[in-house]
């Protein structure tokens, strides 16, 4: 999640957060947790139709847009946006199942991609934080 700062001294689940800390949450591990989600690294997509999942912020294990105070003020147009991406995809094109597709074998060149995406992504937000109130 983007990172917060602390802005006066608290004590969460018996540890210490002194005013001024950088404070993340791991939404990543979250994602990854079994003891969160049934077989966790599945592509699954079902598992949210099984249950009813809020990802607006009230429910910790899926936080797509944050929660609490600071959580994404655009969280309703967003999932507008992409459901209307998806309906066009669908109407625009023909999709036919060949066979089970593991995304991460299917396209390995993709791991250097999101790994390096994911350095910008952070030297990105070490400047945000420099420069800006992160
Ligand atoms: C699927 C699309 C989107 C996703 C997954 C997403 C996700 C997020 C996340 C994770 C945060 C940080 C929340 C936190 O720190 O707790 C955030 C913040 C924010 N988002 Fe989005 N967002 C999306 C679309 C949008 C759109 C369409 C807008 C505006 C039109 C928007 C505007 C913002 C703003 C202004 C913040 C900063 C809120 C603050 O710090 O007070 N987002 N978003």
């Amino acid at each position: 999640m983007l990172p917060h700062r602390a802005n006066v001294d608290v004590k969460l689940t018996g540890y210490d957060v002194p005013k001024g800390s950088n404070v993340l949450v791991n939404v990543w591990a979250i994602a990854r947790n079994p003891a969160v989600w049934k077989d966790p690294l599945e592509f699954w997509p079902e598992r949210f139709a099984d249950e009813d999942v809020d990802m607006k912020g009230h429910d910790f294990r899926l936080l797509p847009f944050g929660a609490g105070r600071r959580v994404c003020p655009g969280a309703q147009l967003g999932i507008n946006m992409v459901q209307s991406m998806l309906g066009h995809l669908l109407h625009q094109f023909r999709w036919e199942r060949r066979s089970r597709v593991d995304l991460f074998i299917a396209y390995p060149s993709i791991n250097p991609l999101c790994e390096e995406i994911g350095r910008r992504l952070i030297f990105l937000i070490a400047m945000l934080k420099e420069e800006m109130y992160l």
